[in-house]
Protein backbone atom coordinates (compact mmCIF):
# COMPACT_ATOMS: atom_id res chain seq x y z
CA UNK A 1 0.00 0.00 0.00
CA UNK A 2 2.89 2.57 0.96
CA UNK A 3 4.28 1.88 -2.68
CA UNK A 4 1.31 2.07 -4.32
CA UNK A 5 0.53 5.35 -2.73
CA UNK A 6 4.17 6.93 -2.78
CA UNK A 7 3.99 7.41 0.93
CA UNK A 8 7.21 5.50 2.07
CA UNK A 9 7.97 5.50 5.50
CA UNK A 10 4.34 6.18 6.37
CA UNK A 11 3.17 3.03 8.22
CA UNK A 12 4.39 0.83 10.89
CA UNK A 13 1.35 -1.36 12.00
CA UNK A 14 -1.95 -3.26 10.07
CA UNK A 15 -4.96 -3.34 12.16
CA UNK A 16 -7.50 -5.62 10.64
CA UNK A 17 -10.80 -5.91 11.68
CA UNK A 18 -13.53 -8.79 10.08
CA UNK A 19 -17.12 -8.00 10.11
CA UNK A 20 -19.98 -10.72 9.92
CA UNK A 21 -23.20 -10.38 9.24
CA UNK A 22 -25.29 -7.21 10.10
CA UNK A 23 -22.14 -6.33 12.31
CA UNK A 24 -20.91 -2.50 11.65
CA UNK A 25 -18.19 0.23 13.06
CA UNK A 26 -19.88 2.53 15.30
CA UNK A 27 -19.44 6.13 14.06
CA UNK A 28 -15.79 6.87 15.81
CA UNK A 29 -12.65 9.17 14.75
CA UNK A 30 -9.31 7.74 14.69
CA UNK A 31 -7.59 10.15 16.93
CA UNK A 32 -5.60 8.04 19.45
CA UNK A 33 -3.08 9.73 20.76
CA UNK A 34 0.51 8.47 18.67
CA UNK A 35 -1.23 7.99 15.92
CA UNK A 36 -0.16 9.47 13.09
CA UNK A 37 -2.06 11.94 10.61
CA UNK A 38 -2.72 9.39 7.65
CA UNK A 39 -4.44 5.78 7.62
CA UNK A 40 -5.19 3.98 4.63
CA UNK A 41 -7.51 1.10 4.65
CA UNK A 42 -8.04 -1.83 2.16
CA UNK A 43 -11.79 -3.42 2.00
CA UNK A 44 -12.07 -7.32 1.12
CA UNK A 45 -14.59 -8.99 0.56
CA UNK A 46 -18.40 -7.42 0.85
CA UNK A 47 -19.29 -4.11 0.19
CA UNK A 48 -19.66 -1.67 2.50
CA UNK A 49 -20.87 2.28 3.03
CA UNK A 50 -18.31 4.33 4.96
CA UNK A 51 -20.22 7.93 6.17
CA UNK A 52 -18.24 10.93 7.53
CA UNK A 53 -20.13 13.75 9.36
CA UNK A 54 -19.25 16.48 11.31
CA UNK A 55 -18.83 16.34 15.66
CA UNK A 56 -21.55 17.38 17.23
CA UNK A 57 -19.53 20.38 18.74
CA UNK A 58 -18.66 21.44 15.34
CA UNK A 59 -22.54 21.34 13.89
CA UNK A 60 -24.20 23.15 17.17
CA UNK A 61 -25.84 25.88 14.93
CA UNK A 62 -27.10 23.03 12.15
CA UNK A 63 -30.98 23.50 12.85
CA UNK A 64 -31.44 19.96 10.95
CA UNK A 65 -28.41 17.44 12.06
CA UNK A 66 -29.00 15.52 9.01
CA UNK A 67 -27.12 17.87 7.79
CA UNK A 68 -23.72 17.30 9.63
CA UNK A 69 -23.72 13.95 6.95
CA UNK A 70 -20.90 15.28 4.68
CA UNK A 71 -19.73 12.07 2.57
CA UNK A 72 -20.80 8.67 2.23
CA UNK A 73 -19.02 6.50 0.09
CA UNK A 74 -19.52 3.08 -1.59
CA UNK A 75 -16.50 0.49 -1.11
CA UNK A 76 -16.72 -2.31 -3.07
CA UNK A 77 -13.53 -5.53 -2.41
CA UNK A 78 -9.98 -3.76 -3.72
CA UNK A 79 -10.92 -0.66 -2.58
CA UNK A 80 -8.45 1.73 -0.67
CA UNK A 81 -10.02 4.65 1.62
CA UNK A 82 -6.49 7.29 2.41
CA UNK A 83 -8.04 9.54 4.89
CA UNK A 84 -5.00 11.96 5.47
CA UNK A 85 -4.61 14.80 7.81
CA UNK A 86 -5.50 15.31 11.45
CA UNK A 87 -8.35 17.67 10.75
CA UNK A 88 -9.84 15.14 9.06
CA UNK A 89 -10.15 13.48 12.76
CA UNK A 90 -10.95 16.86 14.04
CA UNK A 91 -14.08 17.92 12.80
CA UNK A 92 -15.44 14.39 11.47
CA UNK A 93 -16.14 11.35 12.57
CA UNK A 94 -17.05 7.95 10.29
CA UNK A 95 -18.99 4.81 10.88
CA UNK A 96 -18.62 1.84 8.07
CA UNK A 97 -21.65 -0.53 7.18
CA UNK A 98 -21.27 -3.40 5.37
CA UNK A 99 -23.84 -5.08 3.60
CA UNK A 100 -22.06 -8.97 4.41
CA UNK A 101 -19.01 -10.74 6.01
CA UNK A 102 -16.29 -8.38 5.27
CA UNK A 103 -12.76 -7.30 6.76
CA UNK A 104 -10.58 -4.29 6.12
CA UNK A 105 -6.75 -3.70 6.81
CA UNK A 106 -6.12 -0.43 7.46
CA UNK A 107 -2.51 0.90 7.69
CA UNK A 108 -1.33 2.83 10.44
CA UNK A 109 1.52 4.69 11.83
CA UNK A 110 1.89 4.67 15.65
CA UNK A 111 4.53 6.34 17.55
CA UNK A 112 5.82 3.82 19.50
CA UNK A 113 7.46 6.82 22.21
CA UNK A 114 3.49 7.17 23.06
CA UNK A 115 3.56 3.36 24.09
CA UNK A 116 4.26 2.34 27.77
O1 LIG B 1 -13.82 -1.00 8.03
C1 LIG B 1 -13.20 -0.07 7.49
O2 LIG B 1 -13.09 0.03 6.27
C2 LIG B 1 -12.52 1.02 8.31
C3 LIG B 1 -12.61 0.76 9.77
C4 LIG B 1 -12.41 2.04 10.53
O3 LIG B 1 -13.26 2.89 10.56
C5 LIG B 1 -11.18 2.27 11.26
O4 LIG B 1 -10.28 1.41 11.25
O5 LIG B 1 -11.07 3.33 11.88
Amino acid sequence: MKQALNLDGAFNEVLSAAYMEKQRMAFHSDAEKGLGSILASLSLGSSAYMHFRLHNQYSSELADPSRRDVLSLFLRHGDVVVMQGGDVQTYYEHTVVPLNFRVAATARFINSANHH
